[in-house]
């Protein structure tokens, strides 16, 4: 296994933890989806695989790549899976990259220094790694600017130093929404393909159903920090077992659908919110009275699960 969570709690100071309880896992060439509106955990849980913690959280559960437990590994360690096993590619391609360094000089300085590669060794790899990706002219792209770059190159480029260390694993964190969809279907199908060509395991975040769906071979659906149903993406797509999955599915319509858009009611839980039962038992037009006090747990359904009492009954 690429990655492993296992009960991964995380707790900043709040009235309930960012995360509760959540666990995934990610295989060789596998690509899982991690789904939810803003604020259910998403980045949380990617970033908790690098380590990059909310100051002060508390943490409880593991984190493992390729069978090491990222949370409690010395520094040595943590530096070395940062710099070569785990790549994070983030929405917005610039705060990524130095805008007053050259792409050319970004990619160089990154492999001289983490990986400790000879800087013309380097040069010739960054060259490689932006065909790679994509981009035309790798030479004249070298000695640019970022901002003389659009977004969607720009992409490109960060992708090219994802793959710089051939790492395993790679977390896109909504590294596709930024984009116009013309580019965003073209970064898409290069991610795909690096993806394929390498046997990456991946974490593709977003909070489109219906893109993780078609992208991904496994999808995580979070609520409020809980993992409410984990499914092969086809079958959570056709037949969605937890409320919240398929109230997502009914806010995002796809064009052919006749059935008018049904927007969820209310607005997703803050941290300020606790609760005894189900989180998403005010928002759910099937709760009853119990939903209040279930504590949800995960039920076996289809291919996965579902945190959902009414699946269970
Ligand atoms: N460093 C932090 N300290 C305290 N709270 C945090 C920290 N980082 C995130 N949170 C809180 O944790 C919750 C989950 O945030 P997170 O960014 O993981 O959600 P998300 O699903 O990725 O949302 P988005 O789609 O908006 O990025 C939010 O309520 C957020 O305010």
């Amino acid at each position: 296994m690429v990655l492993s969570v296992e009960g991964l709690t995380i707790e900043a100071g709040g009235r309930r933890p960012i995360l509760s309880d959540v666990s995934l896992t990610v295989g060789r060439g596998e690509i899982v989806g991690l789904v939810g509106e803003s604020g259910s955990g998403k980045s949380t849980l990617a970033r908790s695989v690098l380590r990059l913690l909310p100051q002060h959280a508390t943490v409880s559960g593991r984190v493992l790549v390729a069978g090491d437990d990222v949370l409690t590994m010395d520094p040595d360690a943590l530096r070395d899976l940062r710099a070569t096993q785990v790549s994070m590619i983030y929405q917005d391609p610039r705060s990524s990259l130095n805008p007053v360094r050259r792409i050319g000089d970004f990619l160089t300085e990154r492999m001289v220094l983490t990986l400790g590669r000879p800087k013309s060794e380097a040069r010739a790899r960054a060259l490689e790694l932006l065909a790679a990706a994509g981009l035309r002219e790798p030479e004249r792209h070298m000695r640019k600017y970022p901002h003389e770059l659009s977004g969607g190159m720009l992409q490109r480029v960060v992708i090219a130093a994802a793959l710089a260390a051939d790492p395993a694993l790679l977390l896109a964190d909504e590294a596709t929404s930024a984009l116009d969809v013309t580019t965003q279907a073209e970064t898409l199908a290069l991610l795909r393909r690096v993806q394929a060509e390498r046997e990456l395991g991946m974490v593709f975040i977003t909070h489109d159903l219906h893109l993780a769906a078609a992208f991904c071979d496994r999808v995580h659906v979070l609520y409020a920090g809980t993992m409410v149903e984990s499914r092969p993406a086809k079958e959570l797509f056709e037949d969605p077992r937890h409320p919240y999955t398929a109230g997502l599915l009914a806010c995002t319509p796809e064009l052919d659908d006749p059935r008018p858009i049904r927007p969820i009611p209310g607005r997703p839980p803050s941290l300020d919110d606790a609760f005894t039962g189900c989180p998403f038992a005010p928002r759910c037009p099937h709760a009853t009275d119990a939903c209040e006090q279930w504590r949800p747990q995960p039920v076996t359904v289809s291919g996965g699960s579902a945190a959902c009492r009414l699946v269970e009954v």
